[in-house]
């Protein structure tokens, strides 16, 4: 199992590129399956978790290629994929292959929209909490779908295919809202979706399915209409940048000190995140080619956040943000609020001398001046990458163990850091 060690105590400067998002190019590629056509994309990111997906897509019948061939070049770059769903093979997706990814639950949507069935086995439950599917099988039920849960599988049916209608989410949920709107696109009349996720995922996703000839509005609003077509095409569309690596980037920075222009980033798509850096003391620049993030001598105010659907504070930024405060100037609360144990982070970060305390969903961080390096254990992926911001402010070296969960999210992170002058390696065994 790889490694990352990191001696800490240097500043971070210089240019360091943003990928495309690894939560927006999952769902798109699920939309592949919605037509016989191929669908290319742009900037996708070379991560395990766009592997695995390519794994399940192919198993219903979905051919890919990169740039045209098969991929065997440009290894850990973003890449355009070509993807094709001539004939759907197999309307399964199995255990073996769901539990390994939560997001590969949501090709439920577009199986039952063009094939009329779909049998997807229940996703694993992981790190941050027990994450039902409630809402989707409720959706697709006021869709018309028909579903029982039989041994661990969700069996849907729509014999004589979907049917539009007015669905209110009872929660917001971006799988959901995701699934709802892909099997809607194929649905007969119109549907309307209330308390919608307004992620700028969700909004790629429907410009997406707009470009293949849905007829899609309000995406980015809490209410989407969907007017359904009887069938889609292929189209050409772009990935946009990875906001959770942005803000990772910037809480890097922020921690270190220095001065990085992080180059394609867009501030649009984290505003609050933003906001909330530069209440710490970093300076933050918008430019039409990136995000320059700078902070130099003073120290890191404490500040407290409370995670929220979008625009708020993104619960996939709440361990990295923990991260900064560890070593802020006083006394900072966190609350989360999306997922049940997202806080895995807290004893890992403590063997780095963080001192945080939990009273339910509030992490309580005072800060200390220095943190010292020691071995460290990647719990989930968000979680993995707080303490590699933890360890490049930390004396001495840290091991962060199972990376494994770091490379789910995030491309060539060693790479980028180091050329921005980091001391990271990894260690293959
Ligand atoms: C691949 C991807 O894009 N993953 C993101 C997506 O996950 P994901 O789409 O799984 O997260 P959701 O927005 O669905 O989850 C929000 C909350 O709703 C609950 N819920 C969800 C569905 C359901 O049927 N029933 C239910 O109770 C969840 O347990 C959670 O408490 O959005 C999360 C919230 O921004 C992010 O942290 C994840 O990084
Ligand atoms: C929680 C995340 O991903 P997933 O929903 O795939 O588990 C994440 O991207 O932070």
């Amino acid at each position: 199992m790889d490694r990352i060690r990191i001696t800490g105590g240097n500043e971070l400067n210089g240019t360091l590129p943003i990928s495309g998002a690894k939560n927006a190019a999952l769902p798109l590629m699920i939309a592949s399956l919605l037509t016989d056509d191929t669908l290319t994309l742009d900037n996708v990111p070379h991560l395990a978790d766009v592997e695995s997906l390519i794994r399940i897509l192919g198993n219903h019948g979905v051919d890919y290629s990169v740039n045209g061939r098969r991929e065997n070049q440009q290894k850990g770059y973003s890449r355009t994929i070509h993807f094709t769903a001539r004939s759907i093979v197999d309307t399964t997706a199995p255990y073996e292959l769901v539990s390994k990814m939560r997001a590969s639950f949501w090709v439920i949507g577009p199986l039952l929209a063009r094939m009329g069935v779909a049998r997807v086995s229940l996703p694993g439950g992981c790190a941050i909490g027990t994450r039902p599917v409630d809402l989707f099988i409720d959706g697709l039920r006021a869709l018309g779908a028909e579903i029982e849960i039989e041994q661990g599988y969700v069996n849907a049916k729509a014999k004589n295919g979907l049917i539009g209608n007015r669905y209110v989410f009872p929660k917001i949920s971006v799988g959901a809202t995701h699934v709802l709107m892909m099997a809607a696109a194929l649905a007969k009349g119109e549907t309307v979706l209330e308390n919608s996720a307004r992620e700028p995922e969700i909004v790629n996703l429907a410009d997406c399915l707009n470009a293949m000839g849905a007829k899609i509005s309000g995406a980015g609003t809490d209410t989407i209409t969907i007017e359904g077509v009887t069938s889609l095409s292929g189209a050409r569309h772009r990935v946009i940048p990875d906001r959770i690596e942005t803000g990772t980037y910037a809480m890097a920075v922020a921690m270190t000190g220095g001065d990085v222009m992080l180059e394609g980033a867009q501030a649009d798509l984290l505003e609050a995140v933003l906001d909330t850096l530069e209440q710490t003391g970093a300076e933050i620049t918008r430019t039409n080619s990136g995000i320059r993030v700078r902070r130099n001598g003073a120290g890191i105010n404490p500040v407290d956040i409370t995670t929220q659907p979008f625009p708020g504070f993104p619960t996939d930024l709440q361990a990295q943000f923990m991260g900064l405060m560890t070593m802020a100037k006083g006394r900072s609360h966190i609350t989360e609020t999306i997922f049940e144990n997202r806080f895995m982070h807290v004893q890992e970060l403590a063997r780095l001398g963080a001192n945080i305390s939990l009273s339910g969903q509030t992490a309580v961080v005072d800060g200390v001046s220095e943190l010292r390096g020691a071995p460290v254990m990647a719990t989930d992926l968000r979680a993995s990458v707080s303490l590699v911001i933890a360890a490049l402010a930390a004396q001495g070296q840290t091991e962060v163990n199972r990376v494994y969960h770091l490379d789910r999210g995030f491309e060539r992170l060693e790479e980028k850091l180091s050329a921005c002058g980091a001391v990271i390696e990894r260690i293959s065994s």
